[in-house]
């Protein structure tokens, strides 16, 4: 019989499943059988995977199916979950799971389930209306989110993917921060930039997600200016997306979060007094695809706010957003500066001529 000696081929039926799931650092830690979960109806699809409704001990919760090509995605988001601290404000993480098909074995990440799907989603919903109270209470629930990642100890977390759609909202209409897929640490070298997989959250990616060139001394000035010390996969997984270097990647810290973050309260902001949602950079008609938008964005151009924004949520919009990432605060200045806009906001005269600018249906 012929050896097949070529280690790109292999037979299926000679894949050792028991062998891939030891490799998979706690997964018999955090192992939930599959004879536990109730499958009730399909959620939805990302580019990596399937999301499912189920119950778990009668508990309704979301099961997100990723294909077995996927297993290094699996791999960082469930290194990511087991590694968050709990938050009201981040997706809470149940366990991993795996659905057994012949010659197939799918990975799958259990948490909590949001019946309100995801902040996109409600902005979308011509049938909800919002209106400051909301928006005070969503960007500060998003924020706080933020800030138990970059504050995490000992070894911080940025998450890189902050969009609209990675909001989820529960029935209490809290905001949880999720999808931790791609939150690789090192995610914005060519790999990312060619993916067709996150072609959704460009608006959202930072001017400086777009440089490339080796700035290592740069690096080191950005940390220490900033306090960072955040987790990096290269240093803590082995997941194969980890080996293109940190050292040819742009310095992305927490304030490329800080700049997504702003993005979304442009998206708030617009739906609140126009009434209707708009995507962000959709009104450069001169902006045909991803390559351009990134290109305007690293010149400096930016979503504009409608004419009424009121002043004080302009100014710190327009900070969250500043080209230069050391300008832009910090989420405990975002924090700060929210609650004050908010007390200022619940004066009775301003509250007035604020509530004005609402277009209600
Ligand atoms: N916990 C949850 N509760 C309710 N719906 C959910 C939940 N998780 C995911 N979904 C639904 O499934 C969709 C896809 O999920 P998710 O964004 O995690 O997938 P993905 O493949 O990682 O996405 P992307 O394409 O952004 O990489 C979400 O937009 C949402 O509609």
């Amino acid at each position: 019989m012929e050896v097949v000696t070529n280690n790109n081929f292999f037979d299926e039926n000679e894949i050792d499943f028991k062998l891939i799931k030891e490799s998979i650092i706690n997964f018999k830690l955090w192992e939930i059988s599959n004879q536990q979960i109730e499958y009730v109806c399909r959620l939805g699809s990302g580019s990596l995977c399937r999301v499912y409704k189920g119950r778990l001990n009668k508990k309704p919760i979301a099961i997100k199916v990723f294909s077995p090509i996927r297993l290094e995605e699996f791999k960082t988001e469930f290194l990511m979950m087991q590694s968050l601290r709990s938050s009201p404000f981040l997706i809470s993480f149940y366990g991993v799971s795996i659905v057994e098909e012949p010659q197939k074995q799918c990975y799958c990440i259990i948490t909590e389930f949001c019946s309100r799907d995801s902040l996109y989603h409600i902005m979308t919903d011509k049938t909800i209306e919002l209106g400051w109270n909301r928006f005070f209470q969503f960007s500060m629930q998003i924020i706080l989110g933020l800030q138990s990642l970059h504050n995490r100890k000992p070894k911080p977390i940025v998450h890189r993917d902050v969009t609209s759609l990675n909001i989820l909202v529960n029935e209490d209409w809290e905001c949880k921060i999720s999808n931790f897929s791609a939150s690789r640490f090192n995610c914005l070298n060519t790999e990312y930039i060619n993916s067709n997989n996150h072609n959704k959250s460009f608006a959202f990616c930072s001017p400086e997600s777009s440089d490339f060139q080796d700035n290592d001394d740069d690096d080191d000035d950005y940390d220490n200016n900033n306090n960072n010390n955040f987790l990096s996969l290269s240093s803590s997984s082995s997941s194969s997306s980890s080996s293109s270097s940190s050292s040819s990647s742009p310095p992305l810290t927490s304030k490329s979060d800080i700049y997504s973050f702003g993005i979304i309260m442009f998206e708030l902001i617009s739906r609140i007094i126009n009434g209707e949602y708009s995507h962000p950079f959709s009104e450069f008609k001169e902006i045909k695809n991803d390559f351009q938008l990134m290109l305007s964005s690293k010149n400096g151009l930016r979503p504009s706010l409608p004419n009424l924004c009121p002043q004080p949520i302009e100014k710190l919009y327009k900070l969250c957003v500043d080209q230069s990432p050391l300008n832009r605060p910090s989420c405990e200045e975002v924090i700060m500066s929210l609650n004050q806009i908010r007390s200022f906001y619940l004066i009775p005269q301003t509250k007035k001529s604020w509530d004005k600018l609402v277009l209600k249906k």
